[in-house]
């Protein structure tokens, strides 16, 4: 089955975000913003350079506080809950950074080991082991174990960050530009990598891309990030079919350049 045909609209939201304002000084990036991601979901947000996509992130996971508006996480309002629920939320809530964050200086073993090492003290070292070993194969990559960061390609230190944000079993994932730097091969084996995640581990995600490609191969559904709102929420062909004035500058930029 198509990953995009298993969007649910009536199922549980994971996340809920309503009428979420940021701003920083006079400068307002999110103004009545309103998103839900649901329960099973890929969900693609697009917008363009500085429109708000980290602030956003930022906020799901508590590093910033919203001024105004409702963001709950899993369940949890996040600006309501005390420092040490944040912290247990957070362990639910995968978020693979867009420079994958390899620690260079370990093998690949003890970069994925090291979340574990340092929140699941009750785990055994065969579990440990098993759990790693489970995880690089989850990303197609058990042959890298005892290499360093720097022995592999960009595309596979995005697999591994993956797999180490993955190593925690998180409900949701969060991916900041999956497939930013990568040539169009690489990068669909990371979108087959995105679905195949959702389909094994049964994660919701938000996947933050400028790129149509990775929009359309993971997107259960997309919204637009345009002038501090969600705009536009639908699947790809809805969106980009209609021939949206808004839609259409990320068309130029994926494929008139
Ligand atoms: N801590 C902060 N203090 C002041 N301004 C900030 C802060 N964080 C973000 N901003 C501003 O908020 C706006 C949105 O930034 P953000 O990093 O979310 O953009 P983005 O959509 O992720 O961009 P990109 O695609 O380039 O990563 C920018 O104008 C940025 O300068």
């Amino acid at each position: 089955m198509l990953a995009k045909e298993r969007t649910d609209e009536h199922s549980e939201k994971v996340i809920e975000i309503k009428s979420l304002y940021k701003s920083f000084g006079d400068y307002d990036v999110l103004e009545d913003a309103t998103l839900n991601l649901y329960k099973g979901e890929n969900l693609v947000v697009l917008g363009k350079s500085g429109t708000g996509k980290s602030v956003l992130i930022k906020i799901i996971i508590g590093l910033l506080s919203p001024d105004a508006g409702l963001v709950k996480v899993l369940g949890q309002t996040i600006d309501e809950i005390s420092y040490a629920e944040l912290l247990a939320l957070r362990l639910r809530v995968g978020f693979s950074f867009q420079n994958s964050a390899l620690y260079d200086s370990m093998t690949v073993r003890e970069n994925l080991e090291f979340p574990l090492v340092r929140n699941r003290r009750d785990m055994t070292r065969p579990e440990v082991n098993e759990t790693v070993e489970e995880m690089l194969d989850a990303v197609g990559l058990s042959q890298t174990i005892n290499q360093m960061p720097s022995e592999l390609s960009g595309g596979q230190r995005k697999r591994i960050g993956i797999a180490r944000t993955l190593i925690l079993k998180p409900e949701i994932m969060l991916y900041d530009e999956p497939t930013a730097g990568l040539d169009p091969i690489t990068s669909k084996e990371i979108n087959k990598l995105i679905n195949d995640v959702q389909e094994r581990y049964h994660t919701s995600a938000i996947v933050i891309t400028h790129d149509l490609t990775c929009a359309k191969e993971v997107g259960n559904r997309v919204a637009m990030l345009v002038e501090r709102r969600f705009e536009r929420q639908g699947s790809f062909d809805e969106i980009f079919s209609s021939g949206d004035k808004q839609a259409q500058p990320f068309f130029d930029y994926n494929f008139i350049q």
